[in-house]
């Protein structure tokens, strides 16, 4: 545990999503919610014309980090981009994806840097990006290319949804259906359970975590009748994780591993694909998740939520999972040091 709490970095997120608009209800929750400090990394003006459009008194402070904590009880601190930003609410547009990405790369910097605890992502589209040449999957795996590409060492970052009712972690993630068979090996799977294990034991905090893994076919796969994949690659996997010391559970059908009691019986689920994943938590607890990547050696946390075109620049998202991940953001990064 460090001794001085240090402020959390939030990132600017697609301009014409529900980002600005999350983080001035949040900032404006902020003593009510029991927020740590935070700042944005975004366009100052952008986030004034923002607050004047919803008409809420919010003021706008450029800050540096080191001023984070003295500003934001009495404004929200705003670290500057290089560029400005016009955006239109709903209306994405390719040409503001630099500031998206230069609003990631300088937290990352300052998170390594050791100017704050963790960093929090507003949703990016990631359509948008790729339109304008971006070459990662998202936040997770570009996270992990800015880590490696200053520390000089591979990371694999592990997607993990949690609530305090489930925690999931896809095995893959944002790919086709189609290529889920193939991508899926026994070595992905164990990798990313020793990762869910010692990040679970590390900065959650859970002396024995135990995991559930999910089949892929229905039933995990009927002894082999309904697909292979439940005993060729999944069971080994769990077979190896035990080797290790760890508690696991499967290849569980899919179906039945959700339920409220059978809930009770893991600490996270790893399932074989995004949606197996990302259905059961979105159902059970929509406003509450968090994602939050592991793996790497900073903690990030995001919203469960995208970037909610249809709702933007209308004052009506909810901010709550922002702000549950904010406060996850904060739990983590002061526990301890990077595992
Ligand atoms: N961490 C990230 O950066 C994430 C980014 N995305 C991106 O978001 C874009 C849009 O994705 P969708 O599938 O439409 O999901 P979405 O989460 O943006 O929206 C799904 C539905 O939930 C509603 N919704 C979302 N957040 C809400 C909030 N805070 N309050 C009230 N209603 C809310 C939206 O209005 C919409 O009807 C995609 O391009 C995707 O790549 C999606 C998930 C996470
Ligand atoms: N469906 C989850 C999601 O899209 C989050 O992706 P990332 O940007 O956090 O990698």
């Amino acid at each position: 545990m460090t001794g001085h709490r240090r402020p959390l970095l939030l990132t600017q997120g697609d301009p014409a999503g529900i980002g600005p608009e999350l983080t001035l209800k949040a900032w404006l929750q902020r003593t009510e919610a029991s927020l740590p400090p935070f700042a944005v990394i975004a366009d100052p003006a952008h986030l004034e014309q923002a607050a004047r459009s919803f008409g809420w008194d919010v003021p706008i402070a450029p800050a540096e980090p080191a001023d984070i904590e003295s500003v934001f009880p009495q404004a929200l601190p705003v670290i500057p981009l290089t560029r400005s930003v016009v955006a239109h609410a709903g209306k994405p547009d390719a040409a503001n994806a630099p500031s998206v990405t230069e609003s990631i790369e300088t937290a990352v910097r300052l998170v390594q840097g050791g100017s704050a605890a963790a960093l929090v992502t507003n949703p990016i589209a990631k359509h948008v990006l790729y339109d304008a040449g971006f070459r990662h999957p998202g936040h997770t795996e570009f996270l992990a290319a800015l880590a490696s590409g200053r520390e000089g060492k591979a990371y694999h970052p592990v997607m993990m949804l949690w609530s305090e009712q489930l925690a999931v972690v896809p095995v893959t993630v944002h790919i086709p259906l189609s290529s889920v068979p193939s991508a899926l090996t026994t070595d992905l799977i164990v990798l990313t359970g020793r990762i869910v294990a010692r990040e679970l034991r590390e900065r959650f905090g859970l002396p024995h975590p135990r995991l559930a893994l999910a089949g892929l076919n229905p039933h995990a796969g009927e002894n082999g009748a309904m697909g292979a994949e439940d005993q060729d690659i999944i069971a080994p996997a769990v077979a190896i994780l035990r080797t290790d010391g760890i508690e696991v559970a499967g290849p569980l059908p899919a179906d039945t591993m959700f339920h409220a009691r059978a809930r009770q019986r893991y600490d996270a689920a790893l399932a074989m694909y995004h949606d197996q994943a990302l259905i059961p938590i979105k159902t059970i607890a929509f406003d509450e998740a968090v994602n939050v990547t592991l793996g790497l050696p900073f903690v990030r946390t995001s919203p469960d939520h995208g970037t909610a075109f249809d709702i933007a620049g209308q004052g009506i998202a909810r901010p709550d999972s922002l702000m549950a991940a904010i406060r996850l953001a904060a739990r983590l990064g002061n526990r301890s040091e990077a595992p």
